[in-house]
């Protein structure tokens, strides 16, 4: 069972991602995970942070000349910004004398309304929010990103699958409407500032950035991923459990912010007739057709050969630079919550780590169904199957 687990605070020394249970010879470098990285860290209205910090990576182990192992595959990203952090970050116990002389070591007792400050320093016996905030903080999702970038080259290397993100939207701009990008329009999705797919709704988005950030305020968004290139029967009908889009959801909900998940038209699809509700299916010249993919790949829990396409929706950024009210936890009086600096706004950010995690849940599905222990044998049982499929009617 491909499994993926990370570790790290935000201003740790480094991040840890650990991926166990792939196949080995699948071509990944340390190139390709940077790759990754840096486009995590684009896009309009992200903070003062991603420009000064850089992510440094370092393939820990799993991975050797350039292919996988078959073992656990341990990626080290280290934060260039720990030297500031080393004492108030420090694993090992540190002298109080030189804490108390740390204006960052000042106790952050006034809780971010939609952080998890507040719930995380109840639950936790805290009287200071900075070690719940260390390890909510979305800086957490480049490590998802690492083991992300060995899922979607396995899925390439398996499928010729690519998987791709753009933006829906940003706070109340104009939605995007149109037709799917696919592998291809990746480069294009990533030059755009606020990775839109097209021009009208990247305008409409960059406008509502603009006035968010004028008055001091953050904002949340939609974010689409698309795969194409995958076969027939990915996850199972068999329990809840199995069922890709219930696996998916879950996936793209663990991301920091995301507050709702929709499968193919989702929610729209709910306030449609059955006739236009679902995806026709015909004869077609070598398999079956479909005109129309509102199912967004997905019946029965399982992958059904057409493009997966599924959403899922960011809540703007908590600490909002318009302090937001609160309460000062070591006093019990009103406040205002605690504001340093800030994202306005990180959906672009967020829809390359929706990738990386529908490639983990893909891959891990890809894996259950053709198994292997190299990437030769994978290759050989998937091509068995889809000899097995080819030879069944609409020929
Ligand atoms: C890529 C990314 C960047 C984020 N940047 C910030 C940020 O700069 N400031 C902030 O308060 N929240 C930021 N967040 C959101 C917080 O991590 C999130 O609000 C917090 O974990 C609470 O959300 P939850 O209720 O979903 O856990 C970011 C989220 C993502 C996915
Ligand atoms: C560092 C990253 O995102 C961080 C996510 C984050 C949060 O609260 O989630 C808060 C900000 O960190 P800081 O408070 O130190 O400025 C973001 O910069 C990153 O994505 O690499």
């Amino acid at each position: 069972m491909l499994r993926w687990i990370t570790a790290g605070e935000s201003h740790g020394p480094a991040l840890v991602a650990m991926l166990e249970g792939m196949v080995a010879g699948v071509e990944v470098t340390s190139g390709d995970i940077s790759e990754q990285l840096a486009r995590r860290r684009l896009g309009y209205g992200r903070g003062a942070r991603m420009k000064f910090e850089a992510d440094k990576v370092t393939i820990i182990g799993g991975v050797r000349h350039g292919r996988t192992l078959g073992g656990p595959i341990a990626i080290e990203i280290g934060n260039t910004e720990w030297p500031k952090w080393e004492t108030i970050m420090s694993a090992d116990p540190v002298d109080p004398e030189l804490l108390a002389g740390q204006a960052r070591n000042a106790p952050l007792t006034r809780p971010r309304p939609g952080h998890a400050d507040y719930s995380g320093m109840l639950k936790y016996g805290f009287d200071d929010a900075r070690p719940v905030l260390e390890r909510a903080s979305a800086r957490e999702t480049a490590a998802r990103v690492a083991a992300g970038t060995v899922a979607r080259n396995f899925l390439r290397q398996v499928f010729g699958a690519e998987v791709v993100s753009h933006i829906i939207s940003i706070g109340a701009s104009d939605p995007y409407v149109g037709p799917e990008p696919e592998g291809k329009d990746l480069d294009a999705i990533d030059a755009s500032p606020v990775r839109a797919f097209d021009k009208t709704a990247e305008e409409s988005m960059i406008a509502e950035i603009e006035a968010a950030k004028r008055d001091g305020d953050t904002l949340g968004g939609v974010v689409e991923v698309v795969v194409h290139g995958l076969p027939v029967g990915l996850g199972s009908f068999t329990s809840g459990a199995d069922r890709l889009d219930s696996r998916l959801a879950g996936a793209l909900m663990g991301i920091q912010a995301i507050k709702g998940v929709e499968v193919g038209d989702g929610f729209e699809t709910a306030r449609r007739r059955g006739s236009a509700a679902h995806d026709e299916i015909t004869p077609g010249a070598d398999g079956v057709l479909r005109s129309t993919n509102r199912a967004g790949g997905l019946e029965g829990g399982m992958t059904n050969g057409e493009a997966l396409r599924v959403r899922a929706a960011m809540k703007p950024i908590s600490t909002v630079p318009r302090a937001l009210a609160t309460v000062d936890m070591s006093t019990g009086e009103e406040a205002v919550a605690i504001h340093q600096r800030s994202d306005v706004c990180a959906v672009p950010a967020a829809g390359v780590v929706a990738e990386a995690m529908v490639a983990l849940v893909v891959a891990q599905a890809a894996l259950e169904k053709f198994g292997g222990d190299s990437l030769a044998e994978t290759l050989s049982n998937v091509e068995h199957y889809r000899k097995g499929i080819a030879a069944r009617p609409p020929r």
